[in-house]
């Protein structure tokens, strides 16, 4: 790539800091449930990992939530500078973006088509809309609808993508698509839950950040709005109805399944 090479090392440095891969592991889960080559989604599964890379390196900044550390490491801005922090999260929101343009892997219909749904995604009417909701919403009580719209555009809109691109890939019917985008849904409101018990009962050390943000920056969560108790139980309930959605999706659900129940257990 003919950039800047600091701008280079402030991308690659948030990008290879670790993270859980969860949307690109889901991307090429939802192929293999088709019975596809999940390879095919590689250049997707990348550039989804691109933009979620960005949003918590714009998300740490001291305009935003202002955080020291992110995957166990110092947060980009603290290395490199707000304006590279910055530009590093822009270069990497765009190369996105011609990543899928350049896949050898996708027909141009296929390509014009994942663009168009990641844009939305992660733009105005998702991810970057929900950022903003959720940066209004500090120091307020929010009712739980209001809540799970904020989440299901900050966090549930990229989830989402992860999922129909796969299947979209994979060409599964317009039936299964619908379960499945059902299943995302739920799947998203799921980890959001689980992120939010996290950040009061997780382990610093596992989850590589600092835990009782939420409560520092005056969010409203659910165990916040149900009590630690009612945000378990609404936890098991939100499981229960998105499996029962894959398992209508008709595919190989055995990964997703695995994927959905590591999603609620997992401690980082
Ligand atoms: C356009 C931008 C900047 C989007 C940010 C999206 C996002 C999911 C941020 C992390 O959320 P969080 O603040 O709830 O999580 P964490 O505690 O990991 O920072
Ligand atoms: C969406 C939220 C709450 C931010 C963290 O997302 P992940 O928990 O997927 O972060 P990484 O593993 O990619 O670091």
């Amino acid at each position: 790539m003919d950039s800047p090479s600091s701008l280079k090392e402030s991308m690659l440095y948030s990008i290879l800091a670790g993270g859980k891969r969860l949307r690109p592991t889901l991307l090429l889960m939802t192929i293999d449930a088709f019975d596809q080559d999940s390879k095919l989604g590689i250049d997707v599964a990348c550039a989804v990992e691109m933009i979620h890379t960005y949003s918590l390196i714009h998300d740490d900044l001291p305009s935003m939530d202002d955080d020291d550390f992110r995957r166990g490491s110092l947060t980009n801005h603290k290395i490199y500078g707000e304006a590279l922090a910055i530009l590093a999260g822009d270069g990497l929101l765009t190369h996105a973006f011609e990543v899928i343009s350049k896949s050898e892997c996708l027909d141009s219909h296929s390509k014009v088509d994942l663009i168009s749904q990641l844009a939305k995604a992660s733009g105005p009417e998702g991810m970057v809309g929900g950022q903003v909701a959720d940066l209004e919403g500090e120091g307020k009580s929010l009712t739980i609808e209001a809540l799970e719209n904020i989440h299901k555009k900050k966090t549930g809109a990229l989830l989402s993508f992860s999922i129909y691109a796969g299947a979209k890939i994979a060409g599964g019917t317009k039936e299964q698509m619908n379960h499945l985008a059902q299943f995302a849904k739920l799947l998203g409101l799921a980890f959001q839950i689980q992120d939010d018990i996290l950040d009061i009962e997780g382990d610093e050390t596992k989850i590589g950040k600092p835990i009782g943000s939420d409560v520092q920056n005056n969010k409203s969560t659910y165990p916040h709005l149900l009590t630690m108790d009612g945000a378990k139980e609404q936890l098991l309930k939100v499981v229960k109805e998105a499996k029962s959605h894959l398992y209508k999706a008709n595919v190989n659900h055995e990964w997703l399944e695995h994927f959905t129940d590591y999603m609620i257990s997992r401690d980082h």
